[in-house]
């Protein structure tokens, strides 16, 4: 499995494609991950799709906060954005996803048939950077194994339209976009989550910075998972990696104590968490 690094060269590429595929299709179905609403979003996407209709789907909402999930949703709306939350591993239904997309596109589909043009189905592309769970959502939706899944960045390959619904078809290849790169929070907030590689930032920094933001948010799940005092509380950051190092039984190796710390928390095991707050916006 490749995994992409995203030089000047592959964004023209990838800029070049999505500009291609959006000439054939009526809607964008942009990708975010639900933990990281604004991390995940590619920093150029606005000024890509211009005016093409466009819903936000908000993939992992199993992982995410429900309450952040739903204030997203209200906040992108009021940024004039449609946007819907999916768990693609359970109960995603491509009823919910037709019946919005038609009514997103209910102008021009009146104007069509009025023009007498026949009634026809609608194209979507999905877009969203690599691992955002693009192929898990079309496999769903087109209700077979069609798109190749894998739990790395960089596997989808091919074009074709698959059928969805009767009235929705899908590109078969996924718009892959960079994340954003532009400030460390939002970098650290990408590795936490898994959807840039890890090498790109020291595992004991992205270790700290889900430290100081599980304590701000969630403290009672990182108490509770790690069986941590009110005196544990109190330590610092770093006096507390240093702590759950020794707890782990990995003596003074940080590195390997801030992967596993990395690790539970991508697995869900401190419980659902968003990391992008919707009252910092
Ligand atoms: N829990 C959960 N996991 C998901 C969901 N959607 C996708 N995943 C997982 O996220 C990982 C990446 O999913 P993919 O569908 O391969 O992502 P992609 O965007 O196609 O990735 P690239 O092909 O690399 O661009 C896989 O391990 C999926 O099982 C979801 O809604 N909930």
């Amino acid at each position: 499995m490749a995994t992409i690094q995203w030089f000047p060269g592959h964004m023209a590429k990838a800029i070049r494609q999505l500009e291609e595929n959006l000439h054939v299709v009526d809607i964008v179905f942009e990708l975010v991950d639900a933990r990281i609403p604004q991390a995940s979003r590619n920093p150029e996407i606005e000024r890509l799709i211009k005016e093409k209709p466009h819903l936000v789907i908000m993939t992992k909402s199993d992982l995410a906060d429900p309450e952040e999930t739903t204030n997203w949703i209200k906040a992108f709306k009021k940024q004039g954005l449609p946007a819907i939350a999916v768990d693609s591993k359970a109960n995603i239904t491509t009823k919910t996803i037709t019946r919005i997309t038609q009514s997103i596109l209910a102008d021009k589909l009146d104007n069509e048939l009025q023009k007498g043009l026949k009634e026809r189905p609608i194209r979507a592309i999905t877009v969203g950077i690599p691992n955002v769970g693009k192929s898990t959502l079309l496999n769903r939706l087109v209700n077979k194994r069609a798109a190749q899944v894998g739990d790395r960045p960089g596997v989808t390959k091919g074009q074709q339209w698959l059928r969805s619904s009767s009235k929705l078809q899908l590109l078969d290849t996924p718009g892959i976009l960079w994340p954003k790169f532009e400030d460390e929070r939002t970098g650290q907030a990408l590795a936490l989550t898994g959807a840039i590689k890890d090498q790109r930032f020291a595992s004991d920094d992205v270790a700290l910075f889900a430290l100081k933001f599980f304590r701000a948010y969630y403290e009672g799940a990182l108490r509770k998972r790690y069986k941590l005092t009110d005196d544990d509380l109190v330590l610092s950051d770093v006096d507390l990696l240093l702590k759950l190092t020794k707890q782990f039984g990995m003596k003074d190796d940080y590195d390997r104590a801030s992967d596993r710390l990395i690790l539970d928390i991508r697995k869900g095991k401190l419980g659902r968490y968003t990391v992008d707050r919707t009252e910092e916006e």
